[in-house]
């Protein structure tokens, strides 16, 4: 039985302040009706961890080498000396904005599992490719590729979450017969991959304009073990009530 795992992702949004006071009203109110979390930028994480007990923290990315000169970037050893564990890799929007390819995914993926942190690799075809009906394909390519040289152990407690890109901060949710069929079809990839065994254990999240009122029926989809969220997770009340949604 695999435990749902809810995480918010708020890319570029709230101040050191204003996480301190989020995780302040959220943290007490979670249950263990499933794993909670929220990605936050660099910033605010040590704000995050300092106030959460019972929130997974998330950085939204993390570079593939140890250390050196690469200007801006974090590294693994960085995350970890502040407690940080959890890391969200190649979603759609450093790929689409920050030159994220599925190489710079899976030399991602390597470096942080070898550091025993858990990535949430995110996959997901564009409107065009929706359109054209390649959106297997494409997932399959991202999820092959991500896990490269990555060994069964690694991959079995790695989470996936798939992302439409037409579907992020859009307003426009994949039906959830629509999130089940191509959940479902990663887990076929990473049995392809591993055997059932590993695909049984991997979580995979659907995210795409996840509301609270959606939240459970999304979940009741039998390859959908959790959701990433963006708008929906920001606001206090609106994570509180994803929280509710599954009591
Ligand atoms: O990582 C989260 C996704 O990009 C979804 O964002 P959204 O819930 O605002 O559509």
């Amino acid at each position: 039985m695999r435990k749902p795992i809810i995480v918010g992702n708020w890319k570029m949004n709230k101040t050191i302040a204003a996480t301190k006071a989020f995780v302040e009203a959220v943290d007490p109110e979670v249950t263990d009706k499933a794993d909670w979390g929220i990605a936050t930028p660099y910033l605010a994480l040590q704000t995050a961890k300092a106030g959460a007990k019972n929130l997974i923290v998330a950085a939204e990315n993390v570079h593939f080498k140890d250390s050196g000169a690469y200007t801006g970037e974090v590294s693994v050893e960085m995350l970890k000396e502040i407690g940080v564990e959890w890391v969200i890799l190649g979603h759609s929007e450093r790929r689409q904005y920050f030159g994220e390819t599925d190489e710079t995914v899976n030399a991602k993926m390597i470096q942080v599992l070898k550091n025993d942190m858990t990535p949430i690799v995110c996959v997901g075809e564009t409107l065009e490719q929706y359109e054209a009906g390649t959106t297997k394909d494409v997932v399959k390519t991202q999820v092959v590729a991500a896990y490269k040289d990555v060994c069964p152990k690694c991959a079995a407690r790695s989470v996936i979450a798939y992302e439409p890109v037409w579907a992020i901060g859009t307003g426009k949710t994949a039906t959830n017969e629509i999130a089940q069929d191509v959940c479902g079809y990663i887990r076929s990839v990473v049995a392809e991959l591993y055997g059932q065994e590993v695909a049984d254990q991997v979580r995979i999240q659907y995210g795409g304009s996840v509301k609270p009122e959606g939240l459970k029926a999304l979940l009741e989809q039998p390859d959908i073990d959790g959701a990433l969220v963006g708008g929906a997770s920001l606001v206090e009340d609106s994570y509180k009530a994803m929280i509710a949604a599954l009591d």
